[in-house]
């Protein structure tokens, strides 16, 4: 592993695995891991719950703290949980970072995620909105790319010998 203590953003679509995979990543890299869940404002979250997504001015200020918090750990580094759909998103989350940012993408199948989606309990996102999620995902050509259709363990692994 070259990259001792890295900033990982793991991004993806609602539901790909972004929050359980950040963890467990963050357990055997040792290092802080943050959900962009717990960051979005207020109003953000009641849109989602409303099955509203969210558009560009709506993400602007919580891509901007996403990048602070990235900003704050570049010493230690950090794991972050965040949807990063659009190129221009991840723009804003290198900006005046003196790491590179390393971005894992989540890659997985409408019918899969939606499946996960509708078993998952106790969360504001409506799995309506996936659509949505999937028409403002630019993949990324540069992130370590790993198909959600294995398990959690299995993806750190992989993750983790990427880095
Ligand atoms: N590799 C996996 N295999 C099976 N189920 C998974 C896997 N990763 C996540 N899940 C489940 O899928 C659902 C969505 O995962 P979650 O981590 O909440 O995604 P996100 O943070 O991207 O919205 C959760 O119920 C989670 O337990
Ligand atoms: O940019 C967005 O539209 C949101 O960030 C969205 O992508 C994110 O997924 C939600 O915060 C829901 O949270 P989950 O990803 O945990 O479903």
């Amino acid at each position: 592993m070259k990259n001792i203590k890295p900033i990982v953003f793991v991004m993806g679509v609602s539901g790909s695995g972004k929050s359980t995979i950040g963890k467990l990543l963050a357990k055997k890299l040792n290092i802080e891991f943050y959900d962009g869940d717990d960051y979005h404002p207020e109003a953000n979250v009641k849109k989602m719950a409303d099955g509203i997504p969210l558009d560009d001015h709506d993400r602007q200020g919580w891509l901007e703290r996403l990048n602070l918090l990235a900003i704050e750990n570049n010493e230690k580094g950090a794991i972050i949980a965040c949807s990063a759909l659009k190129t221009k998103y991840r723009v804003i989350l290198q900006n005046n970072l003196e790491k590179k940012l390393v971005f894992v993408y989540l890659k997985g199948t409408f019918e899969e995620i939606m499946t996960r989606l509708e078993q998952r309990k106790n969360h504001f996102m409506p799995p309506e909105l996936l659509q949505s999620q999937f028409n403002t995902l630019e993949v990324p050509k540069d992130a370590i790319t790993v198909s959600i259709m294995q398990t959690p363990v299995e993806i750190v692994s992989k993750i983790i010998s990427k880095l």
